[in-house]
């Protein structure tokens, strides 16, 4: 055959084109037996099993049903068209041009995995193969025109759009590609969308219905509008179309990014050739055989216009477009009372020649998410959607006609990318989106096809719901209509392997047939009638009804079917849900136990290994703690070996010292020797009084502090009793004890500081007996703290002398009133008790004597060693006013003892 497309860049050699043509053969010859992995795999329409399906019935509104034309579209495979980019100067000149892609003839490509390609490599691993055979429906090179791309793929779908029939063309392929310039084109290389544009509004001159009265809306119907929606709807579109002229006048028609270069649409047309008008004549529309238009028919022409960016729909032509894209509004998809997807709230604009129509792709174009990428300076970054919806509008029958409805779709898929090649994150997000749309499109493209070649099985969900892009197109992989798809590929060796994945995906859609889903169902339904009837002995007559008319079913038709047929299918399916439930339930059963065993064993297998791991945990942990235990037990040895070394060495310097001075004080001076005999021996014994004297504190301590609770208590006794007599005795004798105990304390303490200071003066010659004046210095305190104690009880003794004193003088006084008045007890009792009541006591006698006690003798008890004088001045006094009692009392009283100040402050001055 010959190569008329081939492509320049590198035909595979004739070692290769042999390889390739044996492959292609095993592959079609399936069930043999391949010894080795396929050097080339190939991916081929073969549905050979599928030929009988029909064409399906064009979706209609009010039940106005219409028949594939022409039987056109019968069994017939999806369309896939390949279009390969040329090189531009850059990509030359980095050598990307490296024969990977290869065209064998107008229907075969030949792939060949450049060096560096991530194919080659695991080819080289023996993974994949590195070379692979793709079919298309028809392959455009390189050097293939926009007008010869046109003439195969749309001037075909626009006749049939004007038929009545819904058609869809989309472009799929990598990023850069050359799927916008497919669509829309650039300069004066108009693409496939302004030319169907203008062919369609060719063929349509004299037949357009100009009133903007009837709207199309959801998904196929059509509104009256109101006056009111008339003028808006006008207002809009003028505005639209007004928008766009400004814009042109103000860049004086110099292009700028945004719109990509396109040209205006009188360019467009002289660019259409003369095989195109020949349907621009009413009477060759006429008389064309299948590609008149019907008699007294007149068009409405509705477009729109909007794009999948990120998962959201965004309209193009909302009224507003100078808003920024993240303030747009987004637009939601709604299903009709069928169940249909539409777009809600779209705004579609009415257009009556192909100027306005292209003026409103412009505007549109504007509002489009476009950025400049790593591969493409201006990469489309969403799916856009440009509709023609066309109205066949029956003027003359007036509010009874039924309108029917035609759409011709146009989509720009955005282009597959690998996320990593994005550096901004912006950019990375709408990969991912747009990679993830696509992937749904190739998951309901491969679930179709299952379903159609696999009729007898049950039907496979399509993810149609995954994505927006999969949702909007659903109709016309239902049923609505017909899809062709334009794989754009780009020659570029670096870029191979995402080509190879493209190719791989239009591979699974070159296999689909176009049909309803609910076809598959039909057939599915059918093959369960016959199955019944080879199970049915008898053969009923329906079953018969059923065979004549296999023919007609086995075109999917299931409404040939008679109401027995019918209800014997309803059964026949009822019989076989039960039927799947229970294998299903079965099948569930054994999944479970298989799963509950696989789990036991994987947890018995869990238990073993943590306790094996827990076990060597164990040792390892008592092996690190043994280790630490040894090595601490070591460092402690040495620590306190060398801590003991050290001690014994200070020891021995020190008595080396000792003995030193020792024999030194001996040789230098006998006599002193002599002396210093009874000194050493005077500071052992000063050292063991030292401890006596200690325990001695201790035992006087005690004794004061049983003394003090004594008192303690007598005072409270002598302050509850009211009588004086026995309990003065009493007191007299206990304090007359107390005084001996003190004046013994006393002494022993005298004693003591005397024993102390000798001791001191003993032990402050010792050389470094700094401890051992600390341990005077803290005995010389303990011994400031008795002295104080001592005072303290002194005062308080004090006062309940004073208050002896007061009760005694009472005493004397009421006796003396006894004596004075009448033998009336009752009379002396009362006035001594007032006396008493009143202090009269205290008042009668002006002596000092008789002056109550009072606190200023507490305060210079607490201050002797300051006043001293005066405290004896006034113990003087006090003795002279003294009853003899008292005078008895206070002659027992020992003096008062040296200052308790003065001792601390001779030691201190000591050291
Ligand atoms: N057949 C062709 N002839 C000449 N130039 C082409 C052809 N196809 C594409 N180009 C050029 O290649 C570049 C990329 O094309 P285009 O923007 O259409 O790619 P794309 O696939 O739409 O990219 P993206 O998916 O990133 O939007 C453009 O400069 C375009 O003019």
């Amino acid at each position: 055959m010959a190569l008329a497309l081939s492509s320049p860049y590198g035909c595979p050699s004739d070692e290769e084109e042999e390889m390739a043509v044996f492959e292609s053969t095993a592959a079609e010859h399936r069930g043999l037996a391949r010894p080795r992995l396929p050097e080339m795999s190939v991916i081929s329409p073969v549905l050979d099993t599928w030929t009988t399906i029909t064409q399906p019935t064009l979706a209609v509104k009010s039940g106005l049903v219409r028949k594939g034309s022409n039987g056109e579209g019968n069994n017939e495979k999806v369309k896939v068209y390949l279009r390969i980019r040329p090189l531009c100067e850059v990509e030359r000149e980095r050598e990307e041009e490296q024969g990977c892609v290869a065209v064998q003839d107008e229907e075969t490509l030949l792939l060949k995995a450049p060096k560096e390609s991530q194919n080659m490599r695991t080819a080289e691993r023996g993974i994949t193969q590195s070379m692979h055979k793709f079919s298309f429906t028809k392959i455009f090179g390189p050097k293939s025109t926009q007008q010869q791309l046109y003439e195969s793929t749309m001037k075909e779908m626009v006749k049939d759009v004007l038929q009545g029939e819904n058609r869809l063309l989309y472009t799929y392929g990598v990023t850069n590609s050359g799927k916008t310039y497919t669509i829309q084109g650039s300069g004066r290389e108009a693409g496939l969308l302004p030319r169907a544009l203008a062919s369609l509004f060719r063929k349509l001159q004299g037949r357009l219905y100009d009133a903007v009265d009837l709207k199309p809306v959801m998904y196929q119907d059509v509104r009256q509008l109101q006056p009111s929606e008339v003028r808006a709807e006008e207002i809009r579109r003028n505005s639209l179309l007004k928008e766009d002229e400004n814009l042109s006048s103000r860049r004086g028609g110099t292009t700028t990014v945004w719109d990509s270069g396109l040209s205006s649409m009188s360019d467009v047309v002289t660019q259409l050739e003369d095989t195109d008008s020949v349907c621009l004549e009413p009477d060759s529309l006429s008389h064309s055989g299948g590609h008149d238009l019907e008699e007294g028919v007149q068009f409405s022409i509705w477009v729109s216009f909007y794009e999948i960016y990120n998962e959201f729909l965004y309209d193009l032509l909302d009224a507003s477009p100078s808003l920024q894209p993240r303030k747009r509004v987004t637009l939601r998809l709604s299903d009709d009372k069928q169940g249909n997807p539409y777009v809600k709230d779209l705004t579609w604009i009415q257009v009556r020649s192909a100027e306005e129509a292209w003026k409103i792709v412009r505007a549109g174009h504007r509002n489009q998410s476009f950025a400049s990428t790593h591969f493409n300076q201006n990469s489309s970054r969403s799916h856009s959607v440009f509709s023609v919806r066309i109205l066949h509008v029956r003027p003359e029958a007036g509010s009874d006609q039924t309108i029917h409805t035609s759409e011709l779709t146009v989509c720009d898929l955005a282009g597959s990318e690998r996320c990593k090649d994005q550096r901004n994150g912006e950019r990375m997000k709408e990969a991912n989106n747009i990679n993830t749309s696509l992937l749904t499109l190739g998951r309901c493209i491969a679930a179709l096809r299952h379903n159609q070649s696999n009729r007898s099985r049950p039907p496979q969900v399509v993810p149609f719901r995954d994505s927006k892009l999969t949702r909007v197109l659903q109709g016309f992989f239902c049923g609505r209509g017909t899809s062709s798809m334009v794989v754009n590929i780009n020659p570029c060796a670096s870029i191979y392997d995402e080509t190879l994945q493209a190719l791989k995906f239009s591979a699974i859609a070159t296999q689909l047939v176009h049909g309803p889903s609910s076809k598959t169902r039909v057939a599915y339904i059918l093959s369960l009638l016959r199955e019944q009837k080879t199970e049915n002995e008898n053969g009923s007559m329906v079953v018969e009804e059923e065979e004549e008319d296999e023919s007609d079913v086995e075109d999917g038709d299931i409404t040939m079917l008679n109401t027995e047929a019918l209800l014997q299918a309803i059964d026949v399916l009822k019989r076989e849900v039960q039927r799947q439930r229970e294998e299903k339930e079965v099948l569930e059963a054994s999944v479970r136990e298989q799963v509950v065993s696989e789990m036991m064993e994987v947890i018995s297998r869990m238990q073993e290994g943590f306790s094996e791991t827990l076990e060597a945990e164990r040792a390892l942990i008592e092996e690190r703690y043994e280790e630490k235990i040894a090595n601490l037990q070591k460092h402690l040895k040495k620590f306190y070996s060398q801590e003991l070394k050290e001690r014994d060495q200070e020891i021995e310097a020190l008595s080396a010292a000792l003995e030193k001075k020792e024999a030194e004080s001996i040789t230098l001076s006998a006599p002193q020797a002599e002396c210093e005999g009874p000194r050493r021996s005077q500071r052992l014994s000063t050292q063991t009084k030292h401890g006596r004297v200690n325990t001695e504190l201790d035992q006087c301590r005690a004794e004061l502090l049983t003394k003090t609770q004594e008192l303690k208590k007598l005072k409270m006794e002598l302050e509850v009793s009211g009588s004086t007599g026995n309990f003065t005795g009493a007191a007299e004798r206990k304090l007359e004890e107390g005084q001996r105990n003190l004046r013994q304390l006393c002494l022993d303490l005298q004693r003591l500081r005397l024993d102390l200071q000798s001791g001191e003066r003993a032990c402050c010659r010792i050389t470094g007996g700094e401890k051992l004046r600390q341990a005077i210095v803290a005995a010389h305190d303990t011994l400031l703290k008795q002295d104080q104690i001592l005072m303290e009880l002194r005062n308080s003794l004090m006062l309940v002398k004073a208050d002896l004193r007061r009760k005694e003088e009472t005493l004397a006084k009421t006796e003396a009133m006894q004596a004075q008045l009448p033998p009336s007890g009752f009379a002396a009792s009362t006035i001594s008790s007032s006396c008493k009541k009143r202090g009269c006591g205290a008042a009668a006698g002006n002596d000092t004597e008789n002056r109550p006690p009072v606190k200023r003798p507490f305060f210079q008890s607490l201050f002797p060693i300051h006043t001293p004088t005066r405290k004896y001045n006034t113990r003087a006094a006090e003795e002279s006013n003294m009853t003899p009692s008292l005078q008895i009392l206070r002659s027992r009283q020992p003096s008062p003892p040296p200052s308790p100040v003065s001792t601390p402050r001779i030691l201190r001055g000591k050291y």
